[in-house]
């Protein structure tokens, strides 16, 4: 299995260039199943989940081509994918599939919509807390699908199509969210889907959604409000930047010095979190073509921040966020809202002599002088960039193990921090 070797102590200068969204990608890919038309989607990364989706649509009878590898496009520019559902061959989405990638379970909005039936397994993804799929199924059920859960399986249909609802979420959910709008697109009338998540990948899908025909109002907002249409089109969209990968090569930035552009990075995407990296003694300077994040001389300072969904302070960068407040020039408190289990980082962190006390969903880091290179275990996938923050600012050596948690999300890690002037490499096998 792979590792990542890192020779932590030296300050992060060059630029970064941003791929697009991986939680923005993996949607808008099965966004391809509403059409029998071809979708086409610029700036999709290289990713295993990228390359698993195109695995499971590719079972459903999805064609999936990637024009720039024909063309002789290297592995460094951004990939198109052409997406083709024309003809739907299996509406079954497989457990050994599945349950590796939560985002895989969100076919079954489109394949119920589309076909009139859908298989599903229940989903996996990062071991970060129950995650359970009770609005998913509240939301298909108000859209009149019959949902029965079969030896591990979703198994929904519907007689004589969908039809619009009210969908009122108690809770705030992404992948719901995805589910119900992808679903309601093409459903008879209107659905109005209330407390809808707000995170900037489903406003990327729904203007996508758009392009395809899709009447839908309300993007942005907590209330989607969507009149169903018979047929969505072909189109062509670009993936959004990747909020979650700028903000950990900032928060990398911030925890070894220097001076980078993040490039390609909208910082309206991250407010929340560019706030948090001020009070840290970041600067975060906007600028034409991205984001450029400084840390010359001054200390870290700590930080009192707890998670929420967008446009609050994403649990995707807690982990990240915690690496750096390990450093810092006092106590910090975070404190996780949205998963009752994404604190696996914590116990990682100890190995590098960081001191982080757990009481329920509340974290406090006590900032130590220095932290000492260590092997250590990516858990998922945002605890295991936390580790390499930690290693990039540590003395000495450390592995990281189990590396493809990484390689889910995160495109060329180790060549974009090493252009920047880190010591990181991976050692295969
Ligand atoms: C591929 C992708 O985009 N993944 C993101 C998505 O995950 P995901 O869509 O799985 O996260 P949700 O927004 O659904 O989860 C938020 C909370 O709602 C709960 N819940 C969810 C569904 C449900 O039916 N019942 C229920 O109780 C979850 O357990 C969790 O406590 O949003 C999370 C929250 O921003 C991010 O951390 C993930 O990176
Ligand atoms: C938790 C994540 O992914 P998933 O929802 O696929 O587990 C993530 O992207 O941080």
């Amino acid at each position: 299995m792979d590792r990542i070797r890192i020779r932590g102590g030296h300050p992060l200068n060059g630029t970064i260039p941003i791929s697009g969204a991986k939680n923005a990608a993996l949607p808008l890919m099965i966004a391809s199943l509403l059409t029998d038309d071809i979708l086409i989607l610029d700036n999709v990364p290289r990713l295993a989940d990228v390359a698993l989706l195109q695995r499971i649509l590719g079972n459903l009878g999805v064609d999936v081509m990637v024009p720039g590898r024909r063309a002789g496009g290297s592995e460094e520019s951004p990939q198109t994918l052409q997406l083709s559902a024309r003809a739907i061959v299996d509406t079954t989405a497989p457990y050994d599939l599945v349950s590796r990638m939560r985002a895989s379970f969100w076919v079954i909005g489109p394949l119920l919509g589309r076909m009139g039936e859908a298989r599903v397994s229940l989903p996996g993804g990062c071991a970060i807390g129950t995650r359970p799929v009770d609005l998913y199924i509240y939301a298909l059920e108000r859209l009149g699908a019959k949902i029965d859960i079969e030896s591990g399986y979703v198994v929904a249909s519907t007689k004589g199509g969908l039809r619009g609802a009210e969908i009122e979420f108690p809770k705030v959910s992404v992948g719901a969210t995805h589910t119900a709008l992808m679903a309601a697109v093409l459903a008879q009338g209107e659905t109005v889907i209330r407390n809808a998540a707000r995170e900037p990948e489903i406003g990327d899908v729904a203007q996508c959604l758009i392009k395809m025909g899709a009447h839908i109002e309300g993007v942005g907002t907590s209330t989607l409000t969507i009149r169903g249409v018979p047929r969505l089109t072909g189109a062509r969209h670009a993936v959004l930047p990747d909020r979650i990968e700028t903000g950990t090569y900032a928060m990398a930035v911030a925890m070894t010095g220097g001076d980078v552009l993040l490039e390609g990075a909208r910082a309206e995407l991250l407010q929340a979190a560019f706030e948090v990296l001020g009070q840290a003694g970041a600067e975060i300077i906007p600028a034409n073509d991205g984001v450029r994040v400084r840390r010359n001389g001054a200390g870290i300072l700590p930080v009192e921040v707890t998670t929420q969904p967008f446009p609050g302070f994403p649990t995707d960068l807690q982990a990240q966020l915690m690496a750096l407040m390990t450093r810092a020039d006092g106590t910090s408190v975070i404190t996780e809202t949205i998963f009752e289990n994404r604190f696996m980082h914590v116990q990682e962190l100890a190995r590098f002599g960081a001191r982080i006390q757990l009481d329920g969903e509340r974290a406090t880091i006590e900032g130590v002088a220095k932290l000492k290179g260590a092997p250590v275990m990516a858990t998922d996938l945002r605890a295991s960039v936390s580790l390499v923050i930690a290693g990039l600012a540590a003395e000495g050596e450390t592995l990281v193990h189990r590396v493809y948690h990484l390689d889910r999300g995160f495109e060329r890690l180790e060549q974009k921090l090493s252009r920047c002037g880190a010591d990181i490499d991976r050692i295969s096998g």
